[in-house]
């Protein structure tokens, strides 16, 4: 017999697998509104300009192709956790800050994932919102770490269980770690108040647990990079010392460039100095050292004031086309005659909707209206246009009544 006999045929990826299917479909009003990523009002992928630009420019610089730094592209990464602190923080100001340059967010989270694995003096348990990624728990499973979940999404309002996510977070055995959606959580669209990032703040700091801040969508979510950076501002002003893993594959479309940031903030210089070494260990080991042109594009963008000021115009655009489908999607389905209150449309942020849709009704939208989405009802609101958005209604509608 052969040495993989024994192999299963495993199941296909909740995410990424709906695009497979969705490529399978022929049915020409077909709608993919499955994997995260960015489309243009007419359903197609988006390269930013900007993106472009800083690519021409990096060609004229004749770069040759040498190995990054095992912590990736130094410039890269000074800019990475300048845009999530913003200029001048005291904590870059005062080298607080390891940062590193990892293979975007997945594997920003991995890297960070496998640090605390190793160092982490407490509870090694991540704590996830229910619910929440859906790559979060394979993620930090295979990093050795347990994972457990608080109370987040309320399905009664399609919105945040605030009393819920507190007492869960409350009986939070101490020294654990807390992962949080910085801004525009995924699957569910419902980020806390600032107010309740400050009560957050203070149950955090008294329970002692260790905030993992997972940001990828900075910029995407309200459009304005320092609004979707709030939380990740107030913790560190609180003086929690936090994780945080960044992503450039949404806010500059560098989805297949692979371009994220792991950083850890220390309580001093000289401790930031000795995890960087240990961080460092771990990334050798596992893929040695970073793709360089995502990282370049990025720093590129983010290091010139020009291009980074054009960029900040076209992701503020990619958010507010975004904003615009979400009000669409609501009014078309009160002209469908609708009784159901499809309010949460428009008051959830970012890439997603969590529309409410149960199992059923998921397969039903798949199977009679080539509608694809991931079966706990999230739909990527990047995949709807204003030329599928009557379609859509019609179908959410039909399936829904
Ligand atoms: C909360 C969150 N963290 C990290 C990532 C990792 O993205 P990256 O490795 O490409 O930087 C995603 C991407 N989530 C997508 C957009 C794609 C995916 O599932 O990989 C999603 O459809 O949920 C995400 O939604």
């Amino acid at each position: 017999s052969s040495w993989w006999s024994g192999v299963q045929m495993g199941p296909p990826d909740a995410i990424l697998g709906v695009t497979e299917a969705f490529r399978r479909d022929t049915n020409p009003n077909k709608i993919n509104l499955g994997v995260g990523a960015y489309r243009d009002d007419n359903g197609k992928p988006y390269v930013l300009s900007v993106v472009r630009k800083a690519e021409d420019k990096i060609k004229a610089k004749n770069l040759d192709k040498e190995y990054a730094p095992i912590s990736g592209v130094a410039e890269f990464c000074k800019r990475s956790i300048e845009l999530a602190l913003g200029e001048g923080s005291d904590v870059t100001s005062n080298g607080l800050n390891a940062t590193v340059q990892s293979i975007s967010g997945t594997g920003s989270l991995r890297v960070g994932a496998a640090f605390l694995n190793g160092f982490f003096p407490g509870n090694k348990t991540v704590y996830l919102p229910a619910p929440s990624w859906g790559n979060h728990t394979p993620l930090f499973k295979h990093s050795g770490l347990d994972v457990k979940a608080y109370r987040y999404y309320d399905p009664k309002t399609c919105g945040l269980d605030f009393s819920g996510a507190v007492e869960d977070i409350s009986k939070i055995p101490e020294k654990s770690i807390i992962l949080l959606h910085a801004c525009a959580h995924n699957p569910t669209g419902v980020d806390p108040t600032r107010e309740q990032w400050a009560e957050l703040s203070a149950l955090i700091k008294k329970r002692n647990l260790f905030p993992y801040f997972d940001m990828a969508y900075q910029g995407f979510a309200t459009g304005n990079v320092d609004n979707d950076a709030y939380a990740v501002r107030l913790f560190i002003k609180e003086g929690h010392r936090i994780a945080l893993a960044q992503s450039y594959a949404k806010n500059m479309g560098l989805y297949g460039e692979r371009t994220g940031a792991f950083s850890l903030v220390a309580s001093s210089k000289e401790e930031a100095d000795r995890c960087m070494s240990q961080i460092k260990i771990l990334i050798r080991a596992l893929y040695s050292n970073p793709p360089i042109n995502g990282a370049r594009i990025a720093s590129e963008i983010l290091g010139d004031p020009e291009l980074r000021s054009e960029w900040l115009k076209e992701v503020k655009g990619m958010a507010d086309r975004i904003i615009s489908v979400r009000t669409k999607l609501r009014d078309n389905l009160k002209k469908e005659g609708s009784t159901r209150n499809w309010d949460h449309i428009t008051n959830q942020i970012g890439m997603f909707c969590f529309t409410g849709m149960k199992a059923p009704e998921v397969e039903k939208i798949i199977k009679e209206h080539s509608v694809y989405l991931t079966k706990d009802g999230r739909i990527s609101m990047a995949g709807v246009t204003s030329k599928n958005v009557d379609y859509l209604a019609r179908a959410i509608h039909a399936v829904t009544k």
